[in-house]
């Protein structure tokens, strides 16, 4: 059974018009679709998954702050729905779901537009809500990124996007990052996760932590700890199995330097004039995301390789050492250079998202767990180089 939308969004569809209208007549037309969509406008710093304009649906910010996630066609949409409503359901009283609601982002319902009643969103906490410069990065997790109903030729499809999935566990599907000493994002997309071999991932993710100048290696250890309790929270459980599911990585680009202008980041609590270049174009790993020369100039060489080269970060025979770091699956380095103070966690986010693929089981999910167990390989790689 095809789980494609067979009928075009309509407020997509509106957006989609007011694109066409061209530059000159934008800010007329965002009034016009923004009163239409109740002051709802698209995800400004969305960095991955489906999105209001290109696709025929996405995610919309809410005038109060909350993000609006439209239901994708069923089942998937209504799976999302219902591993939100038992997670966070008032009577919910099972202690490992209970447990899990820390690393989800906060549900408040569901939202339905006067215009269009026949499309139902999920009312979500947005997690980059409260950072002033929001640093974004997902990654899907897993082994395999469809799920047991998944037909021949849906797997086909996702495993020809990332074959390295099965071994990596994880797959980079975009990241936006705030470089202080520019005022700009650089910004990665899914072509470059899909790029990324083992021995590039180390350098790939690492632009994630840099800022242009120095990597930020507080954010680092505070990104493994939280990864290291949502393992945790996996190793403790096993009634649920989550297939295309992804981890969503916020902390502030700005924490440290001294801004000028108010504390904001996105649409609804606008100083256009006040904002950072957000350059949010789409880039092939062959590319810098920063259009201009140079940008790579403060980062470390090591960072710097297949960008200056304008071919991709794909190293795999420069390592000759046979050194990866799927060899050091499951090894929990001593990180005591790594020093995280208890005030510092509210610094960052780690939360899953994106539910439509869940499952229930009676196994662990061992899938998840490598992947996660990988990921935490590649972030103590990151630390130690
Ligand atoms: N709660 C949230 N807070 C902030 N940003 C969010 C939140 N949920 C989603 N996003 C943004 O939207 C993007 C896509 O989210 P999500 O994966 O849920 O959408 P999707 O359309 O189901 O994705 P896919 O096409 O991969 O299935 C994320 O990468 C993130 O940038
Ligand atoms: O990353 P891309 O190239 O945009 O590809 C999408 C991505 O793999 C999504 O995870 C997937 O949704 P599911 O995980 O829910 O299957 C979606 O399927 P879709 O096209 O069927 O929506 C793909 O198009």
């Amino acid at each position: 059974m095809s789980e494609k939308p067979k009928e075009k969004n309509s407020l997509a569809l509106e957006i989609q018009k007011t694109a066409a209208q061209g530059s000159c007549q934008s800010q007329a037309q965002d009034g016009k679709s923004q009163s239409r969509l109740n002051g709802c406008v698209p995800l400004s710093h969305q960095v991955a998954g489906h999105k209001y304009g290109i696709d025929k649906m996405g995610i919309l910010q809410h005038p109060d702050g909350t993000v609006l996630k439209q239901l994708q066609p069923p089942p998937r949409g209504l799976r999302e729905l219902q591993f939100y409503t038992q997670v966070f359901g008032e009577d919910c009283s099972d202690p490992q779901l209970l447990a899990l609601r820390p690393h989800l982002p906060r549900f408040y319902g569901t939202w339905v537009s006067p215009d269009t009643p026949n499309d139902l969103y999920l009312k979500l906490e947005d997690i980059t809500r409260r950072f002033s410069r929001p640093c974004i990065m997902d990654i899907k997790v897993g082994r395999r990124s469809y799920d047991p109903l998944a037909s021949p030729s849906k797997r086909e499809q996702q495993i020809r996007k990332y074959p390295l999935m099965e071994e990596i566990g994880f797959l980079l599907l975009g990241m936006r990052v705030y470089h202080p000493s520019r005022d700009c994002y650089i910004c990665h997309d899914q072509f470059f996760g899909r790029s990324l071999v083992k021995d590039t991932l180390a350098r790939g993710l690492a632009r994630f932590f840099h800022d242009g100048e120095k990597l930020r290696k507080q954010t680092v250890c505070l990104c493994i700890r939280k990864v290291r309790n949502i393992l945790q929270w996996f190793e403790s459980q096993k009634q649920l199995h989550f297939y295309a599911s992804s981890l969503l990585f916020v902390y502030d680009g700005a924490s440290g330097v001294h801004m000028a202008t108010e504390h904001n980041n996105n649409n609804n609590k606008h100083h256009q004039h006040q904002q950072p270049q957000d350059l949010s174009r789409t880039d092939s790993p062959a590319k810098s995301s920063c259009d201009e020369e140079g940008w790579a100039e403060g980062l470390p060489e090591s960072l710097q390789n297949g960008v200056q080269t304008g071919s991709p970060l794909n190293l795999e025979q420069s390592n000759g050492n046979g050194e990866t770091v799927m060899e050091e699956e499951g090894k929990e380095r001593d990180l005591s250079e790594c020093f995280v103070d208890e005030g510092d966690e509210g610094d960052m986010e780690v939360r899953m998202i994106d539910f439509a693929h869940i499952f229930p089981s009676q196994t662990p999910d061992e899938g998840y767990m490598h992947g996660l167990r990988n990921l935490l390989s590649v972030l103590e790689k990151i630390l130690q180089d």
